[in-house]
């Protein structure tokens, strides 16, 4: 159900309303040079049938021929406009449904986007999103083109001469029966070559993060022998996309010939037995090409609707992502309303699936600020997913989880800040000033220093020569699993939570990193509620609050006595 509303919603038809009224002016615009156009080839042909068979002096055809300019320049003028109208449509609709993907994704959140590839989401937010472009800025301007121009030529050959008017009448419309006969296989054709750009996308990208992994169990000739077929497959696709578009050509090239051709036999024919004049068999000769030319150039756009069309269809996948994460991290800003003094979680249940089994189950805990809460238990007993429903990552019904302030008072969810440090950290290509800014944009220098003094991180990265303006290479590869989630921890405290969700922020660490990050949260219990999943005895020991965490249920908890 979802999955068809999406489908209608993410049709072409359903885009061309962004833009109506830019595709509008585009195809008016057009249309006004077509007239300019063959007004101007009507004047050329009077032209030169009086400079050479009425033997006018080339004083007396000097307005007209400052009148040919004209309509030439103004013909140019129009046509320009038209086309940036259109390009401005198409970079509009590309550009809007880009920004709705993207929203799309935060709505999603990390929990629903994971149900796709990151390559498949990539390939649909670029090249999918590129590929509309050009079916708003030249397939729809040029399909009505191709029925403006030719009626307006024929309605004028029809004034001229009746033959050429059944000529190019009966020969005009095959061109577009026999594109769209051949242009009806193409469709599956093009999907394939979509499916097999998203396929590679996403290899790749499976690859480049698995490269470790791929290496240790010496899987590099296989990843390459299957990378390289993978390329074949996409190069062999878009083989039959170019051989569908050279015969769509072909075909067209062929009608458009045989129709001049027949059209200029036929009123050589006259001219010679004297039942035709030089100025009507001249200008139905200068406006037959002009009739093929929008076929010609609808022809040569047709391929941008059925890539467009492959397109839509990869962007209606993308919309059917579950919206997980829409009720905390909608369309509107956060409105920041005071201190977050505790977090109440009442009878919650969260899971991946709707319908299925819920990995949490009728939790009930509160956390409170000033004191450190960590949740132990198994692997796989519901720790992380714990976190996420509390970070709004995963679906809740509505009353099962609040935060309130000092006097009791009840703020909504999506009005706290809420910072989140994963298992494993992610950092970009790019500074350590500009991964940590990621929290707050508009952070000063100072800012910087201060959390990452409390992250105990600032000693590591002053003893660095480029400081805060050191590359940290892409995931942080350049750091130590200590330096990565220490850092990971300094961004997220510059964003001022009130709620800080950590996930095993210890593991794999040697104890002094466990100890200097177990001192931090500590710390950081004091000015935001701070909730750890963990496994590691130090941090337990340091904890306020300890919750056991098991098959989804919190058995038990223990809160450390006040000295
Ligand atoms: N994205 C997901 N989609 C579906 N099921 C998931 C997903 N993530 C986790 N699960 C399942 O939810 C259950 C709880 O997993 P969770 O990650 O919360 O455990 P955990 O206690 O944090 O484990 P660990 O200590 O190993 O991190 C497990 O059965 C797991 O298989």
């Amino acid at each position: 159900m979802q999955s068809s509303q999406s489908q209608t919603q993410w049709q072409l038809s359903g885009l061309t309303r962004r833009a109506r009224g830019l595709l509008g002016a585009s195809v008016a615009l057009g249309s006004g040079a077509a007239i300019l156009f063959v007004w101007q080839l009507s004047l050329l042909a009077h032209l030169v049938d009086d400079l050479t068979f009425q033997g006018q002096p080339l004083t007396s055809v000097e307005s007209d021929f400052l009148k040919v300019i004209a309509f030439s320049a103004g013909f140019l003028v129009l046509q320009w406009l038209a086309d940036m109208a259109g390009t401005e449509a198409g970079l509009r609709i590309s550009a809007s449904v880009q920004q709705d993907g993207l929203k799309h994704l935060f709505r999603a959140g990390p929990v629903g986007s994971a149900t796709q590839p990151t390559g498949q989401l990539v390939t649909t937010l670029t090249e999918a999103t590129t590929a509309l472009e050009p079916y708003f800025a030249q397939y729809i301007p040029r399909a009505a083109m191709m029925v403006v121009l030719p009626l307006f030529i024929l309605a004028r050959v029809f004034a001229l001469d009746g033959w050429s008017f059944v000529v190019l009448a009966c020969t005009g419309p095959l061109v577009p029966l026999f594109m769209a006969l051949v242009g009806y296989s193409a469709q599956s054709v093009m999907d394939r070559q979509w499916v097999q750009l998203v396929l590679m996308g996403s290899s790749f990208m499976d690859y480049l993060k698995g490269l470790r992994t791929v290496r240790l169990f010496a899987q590099t000739q296989n990843s390459i022998k299957a990378m390289t077929a993978q390329t074949e497959a996409h190069r062999l696709a878009t083989l039959s996309v170019m051989r569908i578009a050279f015969l769509t050509s072909a075909v067209l090239e062929f009608f458009a010939s045989l129709s001049i051709a027949l059209v200029a036999v036929i009123f050589g024919a006259r001219l010679l037995s004297g039942t035709a004049d030089f100025r009507s068999a001249f200008l139905v000769l200068l406006l037959a090409p002009e009739y093929f030319m929008p076929l010609r150039a609808f022809s040569a756009s047709y391929h941008a609707r059925q890539n467009a069309n492959a397109a839509a269809k990869r962007l209606a996948d993308l919309f059917t992502l579950p919206a997980y994460a829409a009720a905390r991290y909608g369309t509107e800003q956060p409105k920041h309303a005071g201190s977050v003094e505790a977090l109440s979680c009442h009878m919650l249940s969260a899971g991946y699936a709707t319908g299925k089994t819920e990995q949490i189950n009728c939790v009930t805990a509160t956390f409170y600020k000033g004191q450190l809460s960590v949740l132990v238990g198994e692997s796989g007993a519901g720790k992380t997913t714990l976190l996420r429903a509390v970070l709004g990552f995963l679906p809740l019904s509505s009353d099962t989880c609040a935060a309130f302030d000092q006097n009791g008072q009840s703020i909504a969810l999506q009005n706290c800040r809420m910072a989140w440090v994963p298992q494993r950290p992610l950092l970009v290509f790019g500074t350590i000033a500009e991964n940590l800014r990621l929290a707050a944009p508009h952070a000063s220098l100072a800012d910087l220093h201060h959390v990452a003094e409390q992250a105990d991180i600032l000693p590591f990265i002053q003893s660095l020569p480029h400081g805060f303006e050191t590359q940290v290479g892409e995931r942080g590869s350049s750091l130590s699993g200590g330096q990565l989630k220490r850092l990971a921890l300094a961004r997220a405290l510059l964003g001022k939570p009130d709620i800080l969700c950590v996930d095993e922020p210890t593991a794999h660490l040697n104890s002094e990193s466990t100890a200097s990050i177990t001192q931090t949260l500590s710390r950081c219990a004091r000015d935001c509620i701070v909730i750890a999943a963990t496994h590691q005895d130090t941090l337990i020991s340091h904890a306020d609050q300890v919750l056991y965490v098991s098959q989804g249920h919190v058995t038990s908890f223990r809160e450390r006595a006040v000295a």
